[in-house]
C-alpha cells in the first residue's frame, strides 16, 4: 500500500489546483472542497481533482494529507475546523499561504483531535487566480519552503516533503520567522512598491491621458505583479505587518538618501548607487522557475487590422499549442501591429515559431531573461 493514497485540497484555486494536477498525475486520488461550488465543479470538469465534495468534514476525514490552499486569512479558521475533526491517524495538514508566522503560531494554540500541521509555501505562482489559470510545471524548479516548528516530528516533514517532491519544486525549510522577513523584502514590500507607483501613474492620467498611452517597457515590467489579487494582497500585507513596516522605514531611509544625491547633484553618489543596484540584480540566479512562471516569448508582425488576433491565436489552437498569453505591444510604432506571444512550454514555443513562419508570419524571439534562451 501506498504512503499516500488520498490528498485533499481545500481551495481549489490557482495553487490548489496546481497542486492536484501534480498529485493526480502520480496516481494520488485528489479531492476537493472549495466554498465556491462553481470553483469546484469547474476543478473537476478540468481534470485537477478526482473528485469535489460540497462538506469539508466529508472533503477531508480519509486523506493522509490535507493543504489548504485558500486566501490567507481564511486559513487560519480553516485550520481551526481542521483541528476539530477526527481525522485519519497520521494525517499531515499544511498549507500554502504566502505568510508563515501569524499562521504558525494560531496553528500551535489549536487543540488537534488527531493529524498534524506543518505550514508550507510554494514560492512560484503568478498574478492570475483561480482554477483555470492551474497547470502541472507551476512549481518546476522553484523554492517550496516548510516552516516546521519545534514539536513537528522529523517524520512529519519527511512525509510531506516526499509528497512535496512530485511537484520538482526544490523544497528548503526555515523558521516562520524568517520566512516571513525574508518574504517582506523580496515579495511583499516589491508588491506595495508596484501597486504605489502604479497608483500614482493613475493619478496622473487623470489629467493626461498619455501617461497611460506610453506606459510601456519598465514601467509595464515592474509593475507586471500590481495586476495580483487585491484581496490576497490585503490579506498577505496583514498577516505580515511588521517585516513590511520594516521594509517601508528602510525604505524611507533609502529615500531621503535619494533625495538628497539628487538635489545636490551628486553625479558619482548617483552612479554608484545605480551600479551597486545592477550589480546585485545581475547576480541573481537566473530562474528556469521560480516565483514568475517561465515564459517563453516571441513577437509577430501581424496586419494592423482587426481580426489579426484572433487569426493567429486560431492557427496555432488549431494546432493544438498551448498559449500562456497574447498581447498588443503598444509604442511599436515602426511597425504595423506587434503580438507579443508567451508559451508556458519551450515545445510549444517552438512548434509556434515554425508554424506561423509557414504562414508567413515575421517572428522575432524575445530575449527575456525570464524565459527564453
Ligand atoms: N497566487 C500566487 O501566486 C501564490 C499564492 N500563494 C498563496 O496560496 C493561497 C491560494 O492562492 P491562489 O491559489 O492564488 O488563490 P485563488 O484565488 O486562485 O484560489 C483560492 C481558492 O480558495 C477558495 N476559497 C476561499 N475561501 C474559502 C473558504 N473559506 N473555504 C474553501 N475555499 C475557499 C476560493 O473560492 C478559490 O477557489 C493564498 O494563501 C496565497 O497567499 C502562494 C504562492 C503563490
Ligand atoms: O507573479 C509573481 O511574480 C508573484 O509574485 C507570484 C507569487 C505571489 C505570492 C507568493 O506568495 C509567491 C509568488
Amino acid at each position: 500500500m501506498k504512503e499516500i493514497e488520498q490528498v485533499s485540497i481545500v481551495g481549489v484555486g490557482l495553487i490548489g489546483g496546481s497542486l492536484g494536477l501534480v498529485f493526480r498525475q502520480h496516481g494520488i486520488r485528489v479531492v476537493g472542497f472549495d466554498k465556491d461550488a462553481e470553483s469546484l465543479k469547474r476543478a473537476a470538469a478540468l481534470g485537477v481533482i478526482d473528485e469535489g465534495i460540497p462538506q469539508l468534514v466529508k472533503a477531508v476525514s480519509d486523506s493522509d494529507v490535507i493543504i489548504v490552499c485558500t486566501p490567507v486569512r481564511t486559513i487560519r479558521a480553516i485550520l481551526e475546523q481542521l483541528s476539530a475533526i477526527s481525522l485519519k491517524p497520521g494525517a499531515i495538514v499544511t498549507d500554502t499561504g504566502s505568510t508563515k508566522k501569524e499562521l504558525a503560531d494560531f496553528a500551535k494554540r489549536l487543540r488537534w483531535q488527531n493529524g498534524s500541521y506543518i505550514g508550507a509555501h510554494p514560492m512560484a505562482g503568478s498574478h492570475r487566480s483561480g482554477v483555470e489559470a492551474a497547470t502541472s510545471d507551476l512549481f518546476e524548479n522553484a523554492y517550496y519552503v516548510l516552516t516546521p516548528s519545534k514539536e513537528t516530528p522529523l517524520s512529519t516533514v519527511e512525509k510531506l516533503t516526499k509528497l512535496l517532491k512530485f511537484t520538482r519544486a526544490k523544497i528548503v525549510q526555515m523558521t516562520a520567522d524568517e520566512h516571513d522577513r525574508i518574504m517582506a523584502a523580496i515579495s511583499h514590500w516589491p508588491h506595495v512598491l508596484a501597486a504605489m507607483l502604479v497608483n500614482q501613474v493613475g493619478e496622473y492620467n487623470k489629467r493626461n491621458g498619455w501617461y497611460h498611452t506610453l506606459a510601456a517597457g519598465g514601467f509595464r515590467d515592474f509593475t507586471r505583479i500590481a495586476s495580483s489579487d487585491p484581496k490576497m494582497w490585503r490579506d498577505i500585507t496583514l498577516t505580515n505587518r511588521v517585516p513590511i513596516l520594516t521594509m517601508l522605514e528602510h525604505w524611507q531611509r533609502e529615500l531621503s538618501q535619494f533625495r538628497h544625491m539628487l538635489l545636490n547633484e551628486q553625479e558619482e553618489d548617483l552612479e554608484a548607487f545605480f551600479l551597486g543596484a545592477k550589480r546585485f540584480r545581475d547576480q541573481l540566479p537566473k530562474r528556469a522557475r521560480g516565483s514568475l512562471p517561465r515564459v517563453y516569448e516571441c513577437y509577430v508582425d501581424v496586419p494592423d487590422h482587426p481580426g489579426s488576433i484572433g487569426k493567429v491565436a486560431t492557427l496555432l489552437g488549431n494546432k493544438g499549442i498551448s498559449l500562456a498569453n497574447i498581447g498588443i505591444l503598444e509604442n511599436r510604432e515602426e511597425v504595423a501591429g506587434v503580438l507579443r506571444l508567451a508559451f508556458y512550454k519551450e515545445a510549444d514555443y517552438d512548434r509556434a515559431v515554425s508554424v506561423l513562419k509557414e504562414h508567413g508570419y515575421p517572428v522575432y524571439p524575445a530575449e527575456r531573461e525570464n524565459g527564453n534562451r
